[in-house]
Formats: C-alpha cells, structure tokens, sequence
C-alpha cells in the first residue's frame, strides 16, 4: 500500500514512511492510494476474534510489508493489553435501539488511547534501526495530549512537544498530560484556542528546513496511523451487532472530523454502515459544511464537551479528496485566505450519502446525559452525550441499530456531568494520584517564532544535530 498528499504534489509514501512523516511537505494528508476491500465472508470471519486479533486483520492491507504479520500481531497485543476491560472496547446497550462504543478503557480515559497505545508501540519499532531522532509536535483540545503523552513518555529515540489552549481544558485533562515527569515529555499552554494550537502545529511542518532539521512527526489524527487503528473498532462493534448481514449506523462526536473519517473508510472497505451521524457542538463548521456546503469558520465558543471546541476540522479534507479530488489544493488555499470555502457538487453528493450532520446545544445534550442516566443507569460524558443527542435525533430505518461513540471516560468532565445529572462520576484508579503531583509546563504566546524557539532550545535532536 502506498499514500498521497491530498494536495496532489510529492512523492507516495509506504507505511512506515508515512508514520515517521505525519503531515505532507505539501501541508496536504496523506491517504492510501486506494480502499482495500473485504468481501462479506471476510467480514463474517471478524465474528468471535479478540479485539487485538481484529486489530491485526483489518489493518493488514494498510500496513504491507513494514511489518510481518507476527510483528503486528505483537505489538496490537502490546497495546491492547494496557486495556482495563477484555473487549477492549465494549459495547452497552441503552434500549432496543440504542448502544455506546465504550472507547474509554484505555491508560488515559479517552479514544486516543486505541490508536496512541499502538503509535507510541509503531514509532519504537520504526525508529529502532534508524539513526533517527523524532521530535513529535501536537496540538491538544485535552485527549490527544494526555494519550500522546503516555504513549511516548520515557522512550528512547523521541521528543514530545504538546501544545493546549491555556485554560480551555478540564482539570484532569491537564493534570494527565502536565503531571508527567518523564524528560522526553514538553507541555505548552498556548495563549489561544486549539485551532490556534493545531495552526501552529501545521506551519512547523510547512517549514522544510525546521522540519528537517528536527526530523518533525505528529501524533495528531493528521498522522495516517492514527485513522488506521480507529477503523478497527467499526468493524469490531458492527460485526457483534450482526454485521454483514445487518447494517449498523454510528454517531460520532466529531471536532477534528478524524475518528468519523476513519468511519467512512470503513465503508470503503466493505462494511455495511447504514448511516454516519456527525454529532457537533454549536462550534459546527462540519455540521454546516454537510448541510450547506458552506465550510467556513466562525470564532470558537467553550463549551461543556470541550475536547471539540474546534473550527478548523483538519480531516475534512481527506473527505473531500476522495469525493472531488482536483477541488482540493483550490478549495484549501481558499480556505487559507477567507478562512472559508464552498464544497462542490460531487463532493455534497458523496457526503450526503453517506453522512447526517447534527448540532447539538448545551440544552439538548444535558437532556440527552440525562436520558441515559436516568433510563439505563448509564453515566455519559458530554461528548458522548452529544453524539447520543445525534442519534436520538436521526431518524433510521426499524431495524438498525445505532452506536454512539463513547469517546471520553465522564469522570473527565465531572463538573460538567455533575451539573447536568447531579451525579459526581469517579475516577478510575489508573490515572493515578492525579491531584498529588506537582505540575510542569510552559506558557507561551500563539506566535510561531516563539514556539520554534522553545522548541529549538529543548529538542534533543538539537543537541546532536
Ligand atoms: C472526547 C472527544 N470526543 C470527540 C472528539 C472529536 O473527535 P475528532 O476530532 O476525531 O472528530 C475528541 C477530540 O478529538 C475528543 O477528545
Ligand atoms: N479533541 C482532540 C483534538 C485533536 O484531535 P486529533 O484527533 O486530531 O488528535 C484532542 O483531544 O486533543
């Protein structure tokens, strides 16, 4: 398998390449150069396999020959193991029709954690025969951070740098990145929003000589790999749901538009996804795009699920190249510019067919916390909440189930699941004395110099470089 930029210039890349490189020279995402397919008895083989198992299977055709199948079979049960539940992901069911994807069983209580454990386990083993030192840059709305942060923490032969929005993270989201003591591991609070953080991140990667010079990767869902170990749970959940013989649709609590992508290529690839419901706050550029074709940015507002406060949706444009991909580098310098752009027919098309958007407000996703606590005794976080919010709100034919992607463990967000449910959720004992440690990272101005500088002062490719 190879991969292309999505702005359509340089050369195509193999996995491992690909994953040591994260983000095009171009500023394009790279894609596989086409969707592999699994036929229905492929699929129907899926049923009864663990998940590290499913894991190996669906990944396969991506990953070609940078990885034996023993190779990648051992480092899914690697990442797999750290998981404090045997499915991995789980499902639960809320009535006859509704069910969460529980994907919060990870180190760090968020999805990040089913593609990060496996990152983290990838960079070491591409790393290990090159005379090589990555620095990893990364902008956070609070997941990606923590998880990122525990995936790479202490190894050998890589730096992180990790950039949040100053004060526009929750409480324990900080504290899991900012407690880490490891010396591979750099926390910045930017002073800005994350769209200015993830900007940041990609003008970096824009600059060849810095980026050369530091031998640049990312952890972002703009990094392939990422996408690629979050198709796997589409396929695990919609084959104990009664896939291929019965269509499954999913609602996804969308910022960065990436774990939705990685729901399209599933359906790319064969599986029966009746409908992807893309679930936003009222910070909803995707939710538009797809209702109007109108992608254009407007100011970030906080809110309770603030892991998606996010107006630029970096993913968007692996959709739209696959939809129409000569519009792309027009409608990205656009973008550029304006800060705004207009999806082209085709590309309305396409994603309408397969793709609802739904926004949802502050009100309708309290409701929705509620319902689920309330009828099923299930405690959700705002996220997911939003994304259930979608679902409820969707309509769908009789006999297909719903899963709403439980993105976040709601012990994450407790004063906000407090607020709406009068329920404090706890936290597991895995993240550890949180609120006991002392905390360590830098803030710094949304200026580009100014990260570069702290980042040429610390990385230690500098050093031997
Ligand atoms: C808890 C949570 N839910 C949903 C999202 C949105 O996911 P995506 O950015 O892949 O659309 C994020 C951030 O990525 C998140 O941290
Ligand atoms: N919500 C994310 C934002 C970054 O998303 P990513 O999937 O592109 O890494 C976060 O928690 O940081």
């Amino acid at each position: 398998m190879r991969y292309r930029s999505t702005r359509g210039t340089g050369a195509t890349l193999d996995f491992e390449q690909v994953t040591l490189a994260g983000l095009a020279p171009d500023g394009g995402l790279y894609v596989p150069e086409e969707w592999p397919h699994f036929s229905h008895d492929a699929i129907a083989a899926l049923a009864g396999l663990s998940y590290a198992e499913t894991a190996v299977r669906v990944m396969r055709p991506f990953v070609g020959d940078a990885l034996s199948d023993d190779e990648l079979r051992a480092l899914c049960t690697q990442a797999y193991g750290r998981f404090a539940h045997r499915a991995v992901t789980p499902l639960a069911q809320l009535d006859e029709r509704h069910w969460v994807l529980e994907l919060f069983h990870g180190p760090t209580l968020a999805f990040k954690d089913v593609a990060l454990q496996l990152l983290g386990l990838f960079f070491e083993r591409f790393l290990s025969d090159r005379d090589t030192h990555l620095t990893v840059i990364g902008a956070t709305s609070g997941d990606t951070g923590s998880a990122a942060i525990d995936a790479l923490a202490g190894r050998a032969k890589v730096d992180i740098f990790m950039l949040h929005p100053q004060g526009r993270v929750s409480d324990v989201q900080r504290r899991q990145m900012t407690t880490v003591k490891a010396p591979n591991v750099h926390n910045i609070a930017v002073e800005g929003t994350f769209d200015d953080a993830q900007a940041l991140v990609k003008a970096m990667f824009a600059e060849p000589a810095f980026a050369r010079r530091f031998s640049l990767s990312a952890v972002n869902s703009i990094n392939w790999a990422r996408l690629m170990a979050q198709i796997v749970y589409y396929f695990y959940a919609a084959v104990r749901l009664g896939a291929p013989q019965r269509p499954v649709a999913f609602s996804v609590p969308t910022g960065n538009f990436g774990d939705v992508f990685a729901g399209y290529a599933a359906a790319k690839m064969g599986l029966p996804i009746a409908r992807l419901i893309v679930a936003t706050n009222v910070n909803d550029i995707v939710a538009r795009a797809l209702r109007d074709g109108d992608y254009s940015a407007g100011e970030v507002t906080p809110t309770a699920a603030p892991s998606m406060d996010i107006q630029v949706s970096s993913n968007f444009e692996r959709l739209l190249f696959d939809l129409d991909a000569d519009a792309v580098p027009g409608q990205m310098a656009a973008f550029a510019n304006e800060r705004a752009m207009r999806l082209t027919a085709r590309q309305r098309a396409g994603a309408a067919a397969l793709f609802t958007g739904v926004r949802i407000d502050a009100d309708e996703m309290a409701l929705a916390m509620r319902w689920a606590c309330e009828g099923s005794g299930q405690v959700l976080d705002p996220h997911t909440s939003i994304g259930l919010a979608a679902a409820r709100a969707t309509e769908l034919p009789a006999n297909v189930p719903v899963v709403t992607l439980a993105t976040a463990h709601p012990g994450k967000f407790r004063d906000a699941v407090e607020r709406a449910t009068g329920v404090r959720p706890g936290l597991p004992s895995r993240v550890g004395a949180l609120f006991e440690r002392e905390e360590r990272y830098d803030v710094l101005p949304a200026e580009l110099e100014a990260i570069k500088d702290f980042i040429s002062a610390r990385a230690t490719s500098a050093r031997s470089g």
